[in-house]
């Protein structure tokens, strides 16, 4: 049976729970559960800590895992990224009070508060710079108000906590993070079926379908447009000054292609959306 690892709580735990359902796996039903077998599938899930994931993919006691970039990098686990997954997007930055630090060189002799020491220690001596290291488990954007640090490098997506606490980001980002799937570098029966199946859960989620008809004088305009994945679908129509297309679109363009279809002359546009797809 295929192990595989999944966060039990935190930010990564409801949407990769999701994807696994809708890839066909059957999950937890009882999220006291820590263990959880899906016998029509051969796999079994382990529900663990996000920040243990790597951890225990890494050891090989487990064979693959859900976890955050981050933490990967951080936990210094040999568990290896396969993929992103397209969720629990952040970037992971350093940040002081405003105009207190104008570099990361500007934090020598600084003390900087994390909980992502290793990746933070890391950083810095690549960086050739010498800090004081402060460990905390989390809301880490307070340590500066509360004078147990000078800095901290917190995960920042909207950056609506650190302003929230007169921090402003400072330097390059240590990092871009999101979910990704971790393997022990072994391969594992089941884990291409895995891959695949998430692959189609990415594209099911992140695309969608674009039907119009256009006149075939206009068919290049707008194809210009809008693609397709690998290449539109042109179908004749009836009437033989017309054709119609099918293309896969990114969902967040969704709406400016179908103006700018429109522009070129693109009738009865009509989106999709995609319930599954192996591409
Ligand atoms: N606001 C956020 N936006 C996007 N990703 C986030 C956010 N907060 C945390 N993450 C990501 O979630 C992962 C950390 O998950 P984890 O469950 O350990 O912490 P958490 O979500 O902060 O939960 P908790 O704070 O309850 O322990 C990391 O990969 C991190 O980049
Ligand atoms: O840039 P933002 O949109 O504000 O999001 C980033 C914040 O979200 C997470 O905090 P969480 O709520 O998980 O608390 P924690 O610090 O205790 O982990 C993360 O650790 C940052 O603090
Ligand atoms: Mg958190």
């Amino acid at each position: 049976m295929l192990k595989i690892a999944v966060p039990n709580k935190g930010s990564l735990a409801e949407t990769a729970a999701w994807m696994l359902e809708e890839a066909g796996y059957r999950g937890r039903r009882d999220a006291k559960e820590l263990i959880s077998v899906d016998a029509r599938n051969e796999v079994e899930f382990f529900y663990l800590r996000p920040r243990d994931i790597a951890t225990y993919v890494g050891s090989g006691a487990l064979d693959v895992g859900i976890t955050g970039r981050d933490l990967l990098l951080d936990s210094g686990s040999p568990a290896t990224e396969v993929q992103g997954l397209g969720f629990a997007r952040s970037t992971f930055r350093f940040a002081g009070q405003a105009g207190r630090f104008g570099s990361v060189q500007d934090l020598a002799g600084a003390r900087v508060a994390s909980s992502y020491t290793v990746l933070v220690e890391q950083h810095l001596a690549s960086l050739g710079v010498e800090a004081t290291l402060v460990r905390l488990d989390g809301a880490v954007e307070s340590a500066v108000r509360l004078g147990v640090a000078d800095a901290v490098a917190d995960v920042v997506e909207t950056g609506a906590t650190l302003r929230a606490q007169g921090l402003e980001v400072f330097g390059d980002p240590i990092l871009s993070s999101e979910a990704v799937l971790i393997t022990s570098g072994r391969d594992a029966p089941g884990l291409g079926t895995l891959k695949r199946r998430l692959d189609g859960v990415i594209v099911a989620r992140d695309f969608v379908l674009v039907d119009y008809d256009i006149e075939r004088s206009r068919l290049d305009a707008a194809i210009g447009v809008a693609s397709g994945f690998e290449s539109a679908t042109v179908s004749p129509l009836h009437d033989p000054e017309w054709a119609a297309v099918r293309v896969m679109v990114r969902r967040a363009e969704t709406n400016a292609i179908m103006d700018a279809l429109a522009d070129v002359g693109a009738r009865a546009i009509i989106v999709t959306r995609i319930h599954a797809a192996r591409i």
